[in-house]
């Protein structure tokens, strides 16, 4: 009922009170919807029983409206006494009047052109654009630019730029270079990752393409630091196997978002040591580098000064406090840390607490530099996002200091002065470089991006989450401030807030979240991921990760609006005109449609320009319901049965609901690549026909008289709510909770499976490689074989986790035990359905067995050991073993977790007196 809701009643209610003289069909339409609920009401108290449900909450808001207007009421409602008796029912209920409170319009009416309570029911994206009021009629000047664009719009675009894999820039031509943050490689990249940079940036730069910018977009992993050097240790492998372990899962899951960099590069590299050497002398040259002497947290235990990432404890700023901030910053606050202002430091490698230790770092002056980069940003930042501006703001309510440029690490770019040898840069003096030196590896000739000439202008846009603002604004431009040599700084800095987790933010080292490789196996397809990422893009404030929204989004936006209106549209096309589009010659009212159309690709192009891609995604949606509604109010199904005149003008109808869709299709194409090929395929369009003039943005005419579409399909399918429940139980808490769960056997049968499935994919692809040299056939078959060697690469080094785990102590899976009994606990309280708990079960009796099993095992070391032992050790190792016990009983009633333990003690004891009769 919310789908015939959401695609039937609620256009004709919407087109109703939008126009001043509705059509007989228009009016016919409407009746015969109310009179479906109306008689529903007939034979039930409510529309699906007698029970109240979503279908009347939803149908009832689209009703309100009409009943509640006193001009409406009577012409179209008076007759339906069911409808009235269930309206004034359900007005009359509390909640209902709670909601109509914080819905600003009168109950009463006067109802604005739009009703808000007409459109569908979630605010954050589906809501037209600006406020109801101030949606009205298109002016004379508007319908004129309608009929010139639509006349003469197609002649007026750009002529399409060669196509080139990696472009320089061009004189002449608007000269786009775009960045997203370079990710650490400390694990598979989450959905706060991929929102927050690349994805944000690959919607930005298919929209540059669209609009025939000549754009360059590249990114690549950030290798050196203390991020890549902890992940070693965690993995017990170098930093260079995990260099490249992750840089192959990072790209793989980006390919599978279907991120379409022009280069993914990484910084480990010649290029990057040699720039980076380069500018760092030149800084010096110029007089903005000094050695200070700081004090370092040095841990005695691993012989190492702890930098950044090697320290945690409490954020020492005041008000926040969070005891588990890393020694660089603090995810709760998001303020930097200096390390050695950890309140209780401890090694993060071994725990051990850290004794402070002098040591020589080179220093940015950035108290010299900071006059000049006030002045920047004081003329610079009006174009970049609000979370950008404000986090650069708090930085600069203090003077700036020196910061320390170098590190006593090994995994990094030596710092090329005899004195320093055995340092490295700082990752964040480093990473930014990053960029300069993908460019150079992609393009040979990194300057020409990046030192541009006069007269071959640039716009640098970068993209990233708030934690990386201060690197960007104040630190990199500082450096090439101080360097002096001509350096792009950034333009446009497309900053966004925190997407979140389970109350919290999603975290690569930390393992929080939904990870790429997670959202790949769900099933669900790459766009799906992106439409939602995208239309929940944490732009003015954080944002939650929800399963449940991402189906709503899914079943009402995706399926029942944007493809609901281009299958009817298409299929009409296909049946009635055997494919081909009839001419639209429109007339008057058709101009006020495309024009109000105008509108709406006028906003998309304006918040697509300040890097507002939520919002602009609004107006995509916008115009698919103007599309549906279009299509009830004309009602092409009945005009093509009626006269000649009425056969025109559903033929009219149906040309226009194409054009629509082919507009549908270029705005779309940066949100949903795949499904915007797919829909070219569908209106038998190439990919430069769809393009955009942004100096005019405007619905034009892009399928030419007489084009013949291909054969519609459907574009989406529907999400079911009791697969997202079990995807929210299965990705529920982190990914070492999930790991525990999931158990040695399951890890090496899906290593079997995924080799038996690469040797056939590698076989299928060599069949199809040799059958045709058309890529387009065979490539979705490479990247499938390349997809299943990274799931693959998981899963063994799953195993390899999973069996280190088969070996933990009695303490790690006591720990295990305790965290599963404690997430089953609220899984059976959040859900009656076993099929969800029961495997969560099954793994708690295997690791009660598991740690049954260690016990043993410890119980035979302790009492093997205990057997050369002294009494004084014997006496100190009863009083251990009986405060554990002490504390396990404390812990847990579950007799099985302590009886082991309290036998162990037993038997410690018998040898104690044994050997005190034997002295
Ligand atoms: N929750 C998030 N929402 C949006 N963007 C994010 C989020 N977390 C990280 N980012 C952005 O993703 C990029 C890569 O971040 P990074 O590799 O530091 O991931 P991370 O999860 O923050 O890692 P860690 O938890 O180890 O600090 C950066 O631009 C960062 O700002
Ligand atoms: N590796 C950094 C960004 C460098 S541009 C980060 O992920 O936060």
């Amino acid at each position: 009922m919310q789908e015939w809701e959401a695609t039937r009643l609620q256009p004709a209610v919407s087109a109703i009170i939008n126009t001043k003289t509705p059509t007989a069909e228009l009016k016919q339409s409407l009746e015969g919807n109310l009179v479906v609920v109306d008689q529903m009401l007939s034979k039930h108290k409510y529309i699906l029983g007698d029970k109240l449900s979503a279908a009347d909450i939803s149908i009832w808001s689209t009703i309100y409206p009409l009943y509640y207007n006193e001009d409406l009421r009577e012409p179209y409602m008076a007759q339906f006494k069911h409808i009235g008796r269930w309206v004034e029912e359900l007005a009359a209920a509390k909640a209902i009047q709670e909601a109509l409170k914080q819905w600003n319009g009168s109950p009463k009416g006067p109802f604005p052109a739009i009703s808000v309570l007409g459109t569908p029911q979630i605010a954050s994206i589906v809501s037209p654009i600006g406020s109801p009021e101030e949606v009205s009629g298109p002016t004379i000047e508007e319908i004129e630019g309608a009929k010139e664009n639509w006349l003469n719009g197609v002649k007026k675009l750009q002529a399409p730029l060669k196509e080139e894999k990696i472009v320089l820039p061009v004189k002449g031509r608007k000269n786009i270079l775009i960045t997203s943050a370079l990710p650490y490689v400390n694990n598979v990249p989450h959905l706060g990752n991929i929102i927050g940079c690349v994805l944000s940036a690959d919607i930005f730069a298919r929209y540059c393409r669209l609009c025939d910018y000549n754009t360059l977009y590249i990114c690549g992993t950030d290798e050196y630091g203390t991020a890549t050097e902890t992940k070693a240790i965690e993995e017990g492998l170098t930093p260079r196997q995990i260099c490249d372990k992750y840089f192959e899962i990072h790209n793989a899951v980006y390919r599978w978002f279907n991120i379409g960099f022009d280069y993914f590069g990484r910084t480990s590299t010649n290029e990057q040591t040699e720039i980076a050497q380069k500018m760092f002398l030149k800084l010096k040259d110029n007089g903005f580098i000094l050695p200070q002497s700081v004090d370092q947290l040095l841990c005695e235990k691993c012989d190492r000064f702890l930098a950044d990432r090697f320290v945690e404890g409490t954020c020492p700023h005041p008000g926040c406090l969070y005891d588990n901030a890393r020694g660089d910053q603090c995810d709760r606050c998001g303020k930097l840390i200096n390390a050695i202002e950890l309140i209780e430091p401890r090694c993060k490698v071994c725990g051990h607490k850290p004794t402070v230790k002098p040591s020589e770092q080179l220093f940015i002056q950035l108290n010299q530099l900071e006059p000049s980069i006030r002045s920047w940003i004081s003329s610079n930042s009006n174009n970049w996002s609000p979370a950008a501006r404000g986090v650069c703001r708090a930085w600069l309510r203090e003077p700036l200091r020196p910061r320390a440029l170098t590190r006593d690490l090994r995994w990094g770019v030596p710092v090329p002065l005899q004195n320093y040898a055995h340092k490295v840069f700082y990752v964040w003096f480093d990473a930014p470089i990053g960029y300069l030196s993908i460019t150079q590896n992609a393009t040979k000739q990194y300057e020409k991006w990046w030192r541009p000439d006069k007269d071959c202008e640039v716009k640098l846009y970068q993209f990233m989450a708030k934690d990386n603002v201060p690197f960007h604004t104040i630190m990199f431009p500082a450096t090439l401030i101080g360097i002096n040599e001509g350096h792009l700084l950034v333009n446009y800095l497309f900053a966004t807030e925190y997407l979140n987790y389970e109350e919290g933010k999603f975290s690569k080292s930390r393992g929080v979240g939904v990870f790429g490789t997670d959202a790949q196996d769900t099933g669900i397809p790459s766009d799906v991921w992106r439409f939602y990422l995208a239309s929940i893009r944490p732009e003015t404030s954080d944002s939650s990760f929800s399963w449940a929204e991402l189906g709503t989004r899914n079943n009402s936006e995706l399926l029942n609006n944007l493809g609901n209106f281009c299958h009817r549209s298409l299929s009409f096309c296909a049946n009635n005109f055997k494919g081909k589009v009839p001419d639209v010659n429109p007339g008057p009212s058709d101009y006020e449609l495309i024009a109000l159309v105008n509108r709406e690709v006028i906003g998309y192009v304006q918040n697509m320009e300040k890097g507002r891609l939520r919002d602009a995604l609004k107006h995509v949606l916008s115009i698919s319901r103007i599309g549906n509604q279009h299509m009830q109010s004309e009602q092409p199904w009945v005009l093509l049965k009626g006269s000649d005149d009425d056969k025109q003008r559903g033929a009219i109808a149906i040309g226009l609901c194409c054009q629509l869709v082919a507009l549908l299709c270029a705005l779309l194409a940066p949100y949903i690549p795949d499904t915007a090929r797919r829909l070219r395929q569908q209106l038998h369009v190439e990919a430069n026909t769809l393009r955009l003039n942004p100096e005019n943005p405007a619905f034009i005419q892009y399928l030419p008289n007489g084009h013949v579409i291909g054969k519609p399909e459907p574009l989406f399918s529907k999400l079911e709510p009791d697969v997202l429940e079990k995807l929210k139980a299965k990705y529920a808490g982190t990914q070492n909770e999930r790991a525990n769960v999931n158990g040695v056997a399951k890890g090496s049968q899906s290593v079997e499976a995924l080799e038996k499935a690469i040797a056939e994919q590698g076989d299928k692809v060599r069949k199809l490689k040799a059958s045709t040299k058309d890529k387009a056939v065979w490539q979705p078959e490479v990247d499938r074989l390349l997809e299943l060697k990274k799931q693959l690469v998981t899963a063994q080094s799953n195993v390899k986790t999973e069996s280190n785990a088969s070996s933990h102590s009695v303490a790690d899976l006591e720990k295990c035990v305790a965290e599963q009994g404690e997430k089953l606990r609220k899984l059976k309280a959040s859900t009656k359905d076993k099929s969800i708990w029961q495997p969560e079960v099954d793994r708690l009796l295997e690791l009660k067995k598991q740690l049954a099993a260690a016990q043993t095992n410890a119980q035979t070391n302790v009492t093997t050991n205990a057997s050369s032992k002294s009494v004084a050790d014997l006496e100190k190792a009863v009083a251990e073993q009986g405060d554990k016990v002490r504390k396990l009983k404390a812990s847990t009633k579950d007799k099985t977790v302590w009886q082991p333990e309290v036998k162990i003690l037993l038997d410690l004891k018998k040898q104690l007196a044994d050997l005190q009769i034997k002295n």
